[in-house]
């Protein structure tokens, strides 16, 4: 039986299409995928002064991602495989619901509608008396009972749903048991398969607490030296705390090239500026002149009273603690998500949403978000008994940090962009960026995600048609998602860039495998320079982490984010293209047994290290200074001095990479 679209009408305020077949099984806590609810035709967003639960679901055309697999040894049905038995041609895989709230939500207050409105023979009351019937009734009183049976099935599904485990939970988990069965296959492929999938777990899925892992020993040198009486990493100003308002600069800096800096910012609006050139035009100030400009753009200066010349010193202070010699997580890195962030902020579906205070919240959370980031991992900073770990026990180590370093900064002389907002819009403020700047854990990934998908699953429009957002904890997780895509936002940008992202992520990863090796820990996934596999991590980390978040993203704020689902297949297939086929010759440094075929660190088993390759100059120098004081080792046939990959940043111009024989 199919009764496919059965269009509901109930009166106003509230209308709602639901889909109703048989091959339409309920998922609940465990996943299964049921027919996604057509759009209702009469629900448009203008029909009416009401709400619309809408079902839009746009992307029939476009490769979904994994959240659209089966949950398969989940996929269990109210009344077993009976259920399952339609054909594939039933199942509307292009309209599929995939979220457990979802998918039974919108049932309950339409049972008695339904009945009455499609079953007319079959009216509620009689429901029971049906059933007396059950043996020689007509096909259709057959039908009747048999959707009665589902409908009481959904009831007490959705009546157990919502009382034993919270939605997000259940949706959070289905997903993260989803992404563990991919893993786990794309582990058995190839060793490097299992490098992609290591990185991928270790990286954006919550460690399971395993009772018997010990911690390396304390060396003597880790221990605590003071008492964590004060947030470390902040330093002393730098900055006059006296600019003279009538002396602040065109972009609020003396930026080295001023007009070609005019050039790259009249893109300020736009999916792609190029940020390294924003860098490079305004002497290394990217932050300071995109935070500038976007604020002039918003007018947010002149609303919230900010006295132009405190917000320069607080920009310039800022900037001056996020690590130049960190090659991802840098001022540019922070200055590419508070761009990316004003641009989805301007989404056309989430017009006029959003307030001025909330606007200026994201902006300081993308502009403060990685703070005197070390350029190593939170996995990194708990397994060295840091002193930031033990300052905030092991959770959101970094991200706590940057959140006390950010409000911190906040307090130095002539820096408080705040000053001139009401005690409660301080309040508010802090609030919101809190909860922002914790969710850019990359461990709450799928728990945002989702989130995001169960709100786009019962997604309430306006009847302007714009999202309605009518409460802390909905707008709230938008912005937290939204400040999550923009910091998970370099493989949807033109290719040119994301390269660079690539090649800086890698930089900074090596670094930080390098240290583990000094330190005889065990290297990180990915963080080994000698055998890394570049080009796949890109696609897998696209595959399983940012495809299905961006996907969701486009789905909300539906058709506004196409280009950028455009951009990122398109990026896609480049990565996969270059991953190589054919076996290579043994990259050298690579020892018996290691994968060939496979792309090596530094894009070596690629066949080739570009003269764009990597666009750093990547040197490794002489032991004698900071962390490195193990002993030369033997690596690879030739002696590695025990040092450090550092990498200093140039004008795209040819690598070299001392220490390391290209593998071509
Ligand atoms: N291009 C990338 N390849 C691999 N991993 C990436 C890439 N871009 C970002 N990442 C990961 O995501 C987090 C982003 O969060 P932050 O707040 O910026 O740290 C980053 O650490 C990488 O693990
Ligand atoms: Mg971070
Ligand atoms: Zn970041
Ligand atoms: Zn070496």
């Amino acid at each position: 039986m199919c009764f496919e679209s059965c269009i509901l009408n109930t009166s106003p305020p509230l209308s709602l299409s639901l889909s109703l077949s048989g091959c339409c099984s309920f998922d609940v806590e465990n996943g299964l995928a049921v027919g996604r609810s057509p759009l209702d035709p009469q629900a448009s967003p203008g029909s009416g002064s009401g709400l619309v639960l809408q079902a839009n679901f746009p992307h029939s055309q476009r490769r979904e991602s994994f959240l659209y697999r089966s949950d398969s040894d989940f996929d269990l049905s109210p009344k077993g495989p009976s259920r399952n038995s339609s054909t594939a041609s039933d199942l509307h895989t292009e309209d599929m619901i995939v979220t457990p709230f979802a998918q039974v939500s919108p049932l309950k207050p339409f049972h008695p509608t339904f009945l009455e409105a499609f079953l007319p023979f079959c009216l509620y009351p009689y429901h029971n008396a049906l059933l007396c019937f059950s043996g020689t009734e007509e096909p259709h009183q057959q039908l009747a009972i048999e959707t009665l049976d589902e409908l009481d099935w959904c009831l007490e599904q959705l009546e157990t749903l919502k009382t034993r485990h919270s939605v997000s939970e259940m949706a959070s988990n289905k997903f993260k048991r989803m992404l563990n069965r991919e893993l786990t296959q794309l582990s058995e492929t190839s060793r490097s398969g299992n490098q992609v999938s290591e990185f991928i777990s270790s990286t954006f899925l919550e460690k399971q607490h395993d009772m018997d892992i010990m911690s390396p020993p304390t060396k003597e040198k880790d221990k605590k030296k003071r008492p964590m009486s004060q947030i470390s990493g902040v330093k002393k100003a730098t900055h006059s705390p006296s600019l003279a308002p009538s002396t602040i600069p065109r972009f609020g800096v003396n930026a080295s090239q001023e007009g070609l800096l005019a050039k790259e910012l009249e893109d300020i609006n736009r999916w792609g500026i190029d940020i390294f050139k924003v860098s490079e035009y305004s002497g290394k100030r990217p932050l300071t002149v995109t935070m500038y400009t976007v604020f002039q753009e918003r007018d947010l200066l002149k609303s919230f009273k900010i006295p132009a010349d405190t917000f320069i010193t607080f920009m310039m202070t800022l900037e001056d603690h996020y690590h130049a010699d960190v090659a991802y997580h840098n001022n540019i890195h922070a200055a590419d998500v508070v761009q990316s962030t004003h641009v989805l902020l301007s989404t056309p579906a989430l017009e006029a949403v959003f307030t001025d205070l909330e606007i200026l919240a994201a902006l300081f959370a993308s502009a403060i978000h990685d703070v005197d980031h070390p350029g190593v991992s939170n996995q990194f900073l708990i397994n060295t008994n840091s002193e930031l770990a033990l300052m905030y026990n092991d959770s959101s180590v970094l991200e706590n940090h940057h959140l006390a370093v950010g409000f911190k900064l906040l307090q130095e002389d002539n820096c408080d962009m705040f000053q001139n907002l009401s005690k409660k819009q301080r309040q508010s403020l802090r609030k919101m960026v809190i909860d922002m700047v914790l969710a850019t854990d990359m461990y709450k990934h799928m728990n945002l995600l989702a989130d995001l998908k169960t709100m786009v699953e019962t997604k309430k429009v306006t009847s302007l048609g714009v999202l309605l957002l009518d409460n802390y904890s909905d707008r709230i997780q938008v912005l937290q998602n939204m400040v999550h895509c923009a910091d998970l936002s370099n493989p949807t940008k033109p290719l040119e860039l994301y390269r660079q992202w690539t090649d800086r992520i890698m930089v900074e990863f090596f670094t930080q495998g390098d240290r583990e090796r000094d330190k005889g820990m065990e290297v990180s996934p990915m963080c080994d320079k000698h055998n890394a596999s570049i080009e796949k991590n890109q696609v897998g980390f696209i595959d399983y982490i940012v495809h299905p978040l961006w996907e969701t993203w486009a789905d909300l704020v539906h058709p506004d984010a196409q280009e950028i689902l455009d951009t990122l297949e398109d990026n896609r297939e480049w990565y996969q293209s270059m991953i190589p086929h054919s076996p290579s010759p043994h990259p050298e440094g690579l020892g018996e047994g290691a994968p060939t075929g496979e792309a090596s660190a530094l894009g070596g088993a690629s066949g080739s290290i570009s003269a764009d390759k990597f666009q750093f100059e990547l040197t490794l120098e002489e032991e004698g200074e900071s962390d490195t004081e193990s002993p030369p080792e033997e690596e690879e046939g030739h002696i590695l001095h025990s040092s450090h990959l550092h990498w200093r940043e140039t004008d795209r111009v040819t690598v070299l990479i001392e220490d390391r024989k290209p593998s071509f």
